[in-house]
């Protein structure tokens, strides 16, 4: 059974034309799904359907095996399921980087000490020591990237969802980023407009255009 289902989503936002006109994928175990597709094809509003930031007009979300409708079973998708949002200002708002880490796991009640060892852990692992203690608002586009990364990875996600995680990124740090998300056990979807850094992720690639999904033969 898939991970995450997507049936047949239509969906416009008010007053405008439907963006989304039957759109459907599965994500399993094992996959990195990337997807591309024009500037305004639907593709961050597809992945914030997948979380229940958006509700679909018509069509059918299915997320760890159970239909999803409510507000309750989209909060637990969305504690399973990490979106790295495509603007980091979007999800940073904590003075400082470790505060901005910690948030999420001591959402999920973890102490005090269980969280400051979940963002050492993760800052480690990411490289990023060195901007434990900065302002967070003070990071350069490509740190604040990074920084929203560490603050989903924290939350132990069973599934990540990424939206341009290539923004802003300089050479070394995009390779970087590559050799993380490679050495991650989780399925993610992978929206991106970066063709070499899809084929080196992705295990299929689809294509959104026309408010469809369909498979994309060149990752
Ligand atoms: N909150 C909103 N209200 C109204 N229209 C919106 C809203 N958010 C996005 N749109 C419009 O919906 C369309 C799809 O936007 P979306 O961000 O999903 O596209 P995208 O495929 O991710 O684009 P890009 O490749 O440029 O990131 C665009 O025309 C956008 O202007």
């Amino acid at each position: 059974m898939p991970l995450f289902e997507l049936a047949d989503i239509r969906f416009g936002y008010p007053g405008q034309a439907l963006i989304l006109r039957g759109a459907s994928l599965a994500l399993h175990e094992g996959q990195r799904l990337s997807i591309t597709g024009p500037n305004g094809a639907g593709k961050s509003t597809l992945l914030r359907i997948m979380v229940g930031l958006l509700r679909p007009d018509a069509g059918r979300v299915v997320a760890f095996g159970k239909p999803r409708r409510t507000e309750a079973e989209f909060h637990e998708v969305r504690r399973r399921a990490g979106l790295v949002f495509q603007d980091p200002d979007d999800q940073l708002f904590c003075p400082t980087v470790a505060e901005d880490i910690a948030f999420g796991p001591l959402n999920l009640g973890k102490t005090r000490a269980e969280a400051v060892a979940i963002v050492d852990r993760t800052l480690d692992r990411l490289d990023l020591m060195h901007l434990r203690d900065r302002i967070t608002y003070k990071l350069s586009g490509g740190e604040k990237r990074l920084v929203t990364l560490a603050t989903v990875l924290a939350m132990e996600p069973e599934v990540l969802l990424l939206d341009e995680p290539t923004n802003a990124l300089d050479e070394a740090n995009e390779a970087r980023l590559v050799e993380i998300l490679q050495s991650l056990p989780q399925p993610m979807v992978l929206v991106s407009h970066d063709a070499r850094f899809r084929a080196k992720i992705a295990s299929e690639s689809l294509r959104l255009a026309d408010g469809v999904l369909a498979p994309d033969p060149a990752p």
